[in-house]
């Protein structure tokens, strides 16, 4: 597996860490930021099965453009993407494999499927997705706690609100409240609280490290290769994906 490391920040070099600890070959690094690296994905020349992308939403149309020249599989982990640009990634999955998900940990996948079965039997009680993240994080709320939210809205009737300061009033049941918090080196914490009467239940997943969201957009990476064109994420990769996520580190 010839891997493209698009963006290389702090989750691009940690990818090109754990490629090198597991012997896969980084054929081509791009970096925004120059050095002895490509400046842009287009510059590109090196053979590449695969590009691994945590950069930014604005590189959006040189990613999926790059892919579809080339004719090989993304995995877009990057986050903060609109909907204009989420529907931008589903119709260049008509043609080419594409694996979008913004977080690559097994924790979260865990997560998910926990919401999907746990959620329906939680009327009644108020949802809350509080997430934290290092100071350098750029988009809130999260990528994360997006996919949480829309989990939750795929089971109960809610609406997510992410400011509450313009409200003078009661939580109404129907809100699901999204709260973010900014600082230190925090890897990425979410907790979905379920808050009833005299009681509380939180799920809760800490990363422990950037290693993990990398171990899982190389296992994605690896699951999707020789898939055909289409639009995957952590549900519909999950049975596959797993036994590689999950190795010891
Ligand atoms: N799906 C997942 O599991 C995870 C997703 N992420 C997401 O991945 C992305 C990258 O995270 P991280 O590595 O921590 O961020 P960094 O800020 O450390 O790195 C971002 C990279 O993108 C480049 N970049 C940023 N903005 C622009 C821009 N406007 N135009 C061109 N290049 C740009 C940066 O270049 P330069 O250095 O020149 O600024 C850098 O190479 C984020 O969206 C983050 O939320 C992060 C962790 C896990
Ligand atoms: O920027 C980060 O660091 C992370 N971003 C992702 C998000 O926005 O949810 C995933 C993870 O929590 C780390």
């Amino acid at each position: 597996m010839n891997l493209l490391i698009h963006g290389y920040g702090a989750m691009g070099q940690i990818v090109e860490e754990v490629a090198r600890t597991q012997n896969l070959t980084v054929a081509a690094i791009v970096s925004p930021a120059g050095g002895e690296h490509p400046v842009s994905i287009q510059d590109v020349e090196a053979d590449v099965d695969v590009v691994i992308d945590f950069s930014n939403p604005a590189l959006l149309d040189d990613v999926l453009a790059f892919g579809k020249a080339k004719q090989i599989p993304l995995v877009i982990a990057t986050t903060g993407f609109s909907e204009a640009e989420l529907a931008k990634i589903e119709a260049a999955s008509q043609e080419i494999p594409i694996f979008q998900s913004y977080n690559t940990s097994y924790g979260i996948a865990l997560l998910k499927q926990l919401l999907d079965q746990l959620v329906p039997l939680t009327l009644g009680y108020d949802i809350e997705v509080i997430e934290a993240h290092h100071r350098k994080k750029v988009d809130a709320p999260s990528g994360t706690a997006e996919l949480l939210t829309r989990a939750i809205e795929a089971k109960r009737d809610v609406t997510p609100v992410y400011d509450r300061t313009p409200r003078r009033e009661a939580r109404a049941a129907d809100e699901l409240g999204m709260h973010s918090v900014r600082g230190g080196t925090i890897f990425g914490e979410h907790t979905v609280l379920f808050a009833g009467d005299d009681e509380m239940l939180e799920l809760k997943h800490t990363a422990l490290s950037k290693r993990v969201f990398a171990n899982g957009a190389l296992a994605a990476a690896a699951t999707i290769l020789d898939r055909p064109a289409g639009l995957y994420n952590l549900t519909n990769l999950y049975e596959e994906a797993t036994h590689v996520t999950h190795k010891r580190l």
